[in-house]
């Protein structure tokens, strides 16, 4: 990072336990905008806790994180502004439709109707929610929910997306949409965190990625990085060699 620049995440020493037992472990990293930075992990890796202190949702029990240069704990209003949020609840109003879930949402973060208008028009062109829009969300698909929801947590141009395991559940084209909107979504200044235990999802969107086991990081590279450090062929075959190499070092 150069000098008085702040980087959009900046996460020192982290750690969260539940009673006796350790979430997450001393995880340090940081990311600038520009990037999607995949979060990788088979089920209990910590992914969820890690993006749930970055949402504001969970404190930690060690170590610091902030967001755009604000301290997720000691300021989460302004942190909540400036993320959105994705994490497979798929709750929306079944009376109401997609443009009206989108406006209102939009008036929480203080946007006019002109704007918020403007802003939906460019979320229907990039997320294809043609129909959604006038449609109540009580009558929606499986797909049609999720490409509201994830509108939902874009409508404020956030700083920071939030993705917890988007892609699962969704069908093919509900998946495909996803991870082009993903890949759309990169811009200076804007940082998208992807969490997958689907391998061949990073490799398509992600630029970085953290590969976290048992709480602790195992790894971050670029995939190019990983796979010529690891001299496997794919992400997935590199994942199982570092993880072994952790698990082997643990044993001596
Ligand atoms: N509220 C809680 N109380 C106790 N233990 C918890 C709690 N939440 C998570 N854990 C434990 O912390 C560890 C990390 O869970 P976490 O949900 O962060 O993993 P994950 O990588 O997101 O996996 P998944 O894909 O299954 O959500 C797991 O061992 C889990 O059982």
């Amino acid at each position: 990072m150069g000098k008085g620049k702040t980087d959009v995440l900046d996460i020192r020493n982290l750690g969260k336990t539940y009673g006796k037992h350790a979430a997450l472990r001393d995880v340090t990293l940081s990311a600038e905008g520009g990037e999607v930075f995949g979060l990788l992990g088979p089920n209990g890796a910590g992914k969820t806790t890690l993006l749930r202190i970055l949402a504001t949702l969970l404190q930690p029990t060690a170590g610091t994180a902030a967001v755009a240069g604000h301290d997720v704990t000691r300021e989460p209003e302004a942190v909540r502004r400036i993320i959105g949020v994705v994490n497979g609840g798929m709750g929306l109003p079944a009376r109401l439709t997609g443009r009206e879930v989108l406006r209102s949402f939009a008036g929480f973060y203080g946007l006019t109707r002109g704007q918020a208008d403007r802003r939906i028009a460019e979320l229907d062109a990039a997320l294809d929610l043609g129909r959604t829009l006038d449609t109540r969300a009580g009558e929606y698909s499986t797909g049609m929910k999720q490409k509201v929801v994830i509108a939902r947590a874009v409508i404020h141009d956030p700083h920071v997306l939030i993705l917890d395991e988007a892609a699962s559940g969704l069908d093919i084209f509900a998946r495909r949409t996803l991870l082009d909107f993903v890949a759309a979504a990169r811009r200076p200044g804007r940082l998208t965190l992807y969490s997958t235990h689907v391998m061949s999802e990073a490799e398509e969107v992600c630029d970085r990625v953290a590969i976290l086991h048992e709480g602790a990081l195992v790894t971050v590279g670029t995939i190019p990085d990983i796979l010529a450090r690891t001299g496997e062929r794919n992400l997935e075959r590199a994942f199982f060699a570092l993880v072994r190499g952790t698990e082997a070092r643990r044993a001596v």
